[in-house]
């Protein structure tokens, strides 16, 4: 008998999608990868690459799984990586057939973040802007830095810079928003803290309670982030880098058999879940 998660990749074809399904496949002996089975590869029906094997698009041999836009009716949990704009239909199917859900897909709109808190109702879902655990970890790094450093004599400026292949078509990247995010909450300001895009022209003398992000986009960059910690006479530059794709696909794949493996031996309780939680790293845990 086949005992082996049931998973449906939403935004197969792309970058990320052929990732996961190539290591979910078996491609390379990654743990949190073992024990999927890829029954479901969907993407848009206009792609170039519909109705090929998505083995083969991922460069393996054949899964007889179609790149398609159909769903499967036998799918237990699905991992999306495509564009904004293809999320919501994705939800709208997990919720209507309640499966769990891990969402990478960055640059949403404060409407789609509500709506997935509304769909976190129903379903559980993980949604994370890095499935990497070098990212995450560097985040709680980051936030015990910011902390650490509140009340240094001359003050502390942050920066943050990321680095992104060309084609990457949001900016600045998901992570460095939610660097942003959790640094602001440990700035602990009585001000509210400014969230400054680049700089140009006369901007003036920077401001202590602002946060500012530099969106480099460069040949085919995985993904690296510096979070900067300027001081008057030294500094601290936390780097992070992936090396290849492999860290987010295997981080989703962590979280979807993490969804899998709630108490009562079915998937976790419907809520809205992050890598934090997936990785033991949350507050409290
Ligand atoms: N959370 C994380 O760890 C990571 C998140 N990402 C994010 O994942 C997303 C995808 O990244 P890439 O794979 O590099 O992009 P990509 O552009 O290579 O892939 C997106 C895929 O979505 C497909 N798509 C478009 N419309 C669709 C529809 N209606 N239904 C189903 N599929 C549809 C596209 O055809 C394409 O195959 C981006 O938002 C990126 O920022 C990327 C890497 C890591
Ligand atoms: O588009 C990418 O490639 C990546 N996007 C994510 C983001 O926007 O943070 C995660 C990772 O950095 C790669």
């Amino acid at each position: 008998m086949n005992n082996t998660i049931k998973l449906a990749v939403h935004g197969a074809a792309g970058r990320m999608g052929q990732r996961v399904v190539a290591l979910a496949s078996g491609a390379d002996s990654v743990d949190d990868a073992s024990g999927f089975t890829v029954v479901g590869a969907i993407d848009h029906a206009e792609h170039p690459k519909s109705g090929q094997d998505a083995g083969v698009v991922a460069g393996l041999s054949p899964i007889e799984v179609p790149i398609s836009a159909q769903w499967p009716d036998d799918v237990q949990v699905v991992i999306d990586f495509s564009l904004p704009e293809a999320l919501d239909s994705c939800v709208e199917h997990c919720v209507a057939n309640n499966l769990p859900l891990v969402i990478a897909t960055t640059g949403l709109s404060d409407g789609q973040k509500e709506s997935l808190a509304e769909a976190a109702r129903t379903i559980p879902i993980v949604w994370a802007p890095s499935m990497s655990l070098a990212v995450n970890l560097s985040m709680k790094m980051a936030e015990r830095i910011t902390s650490a450093l509140r009340d240094v004599a001359g003050g502390v400026d942050i920066e943050i810079l990321e680095r992104h292949h060309r084609f990457k078509a949001d900016a600045p990247s998901g992570t460095a928003l939610k660097f942003g995010e959790l640094i602001a909450d440990a700035m602990d300001t009585e001000q509210p803290v400014a969230h400054v895009h680049g700089r140009e022209g006369h901007t003036g003398q920077r401001t202590r309670n602002e946060i500012g992000y530099h969106a480099i986009r460069v040949g085919d960059n995985p993904g690296e982030h510096t979070i900067v910690f300027g001081m008057l006479g030294e500094k601290i530059e936390l780097n992070v880098a992936a090396s290849n794709r492999d860290c987010y696909a295997s981080g989703a794949l962590a979280a979807a058999k993490w969804l899998m493996q709630g108490e009562a031996g079915g998937p976790k309780p419907a809520g809205m879940y992050n890598m934090f939680d997936v990785l033991g790293m949350a507050d409290g845990q």
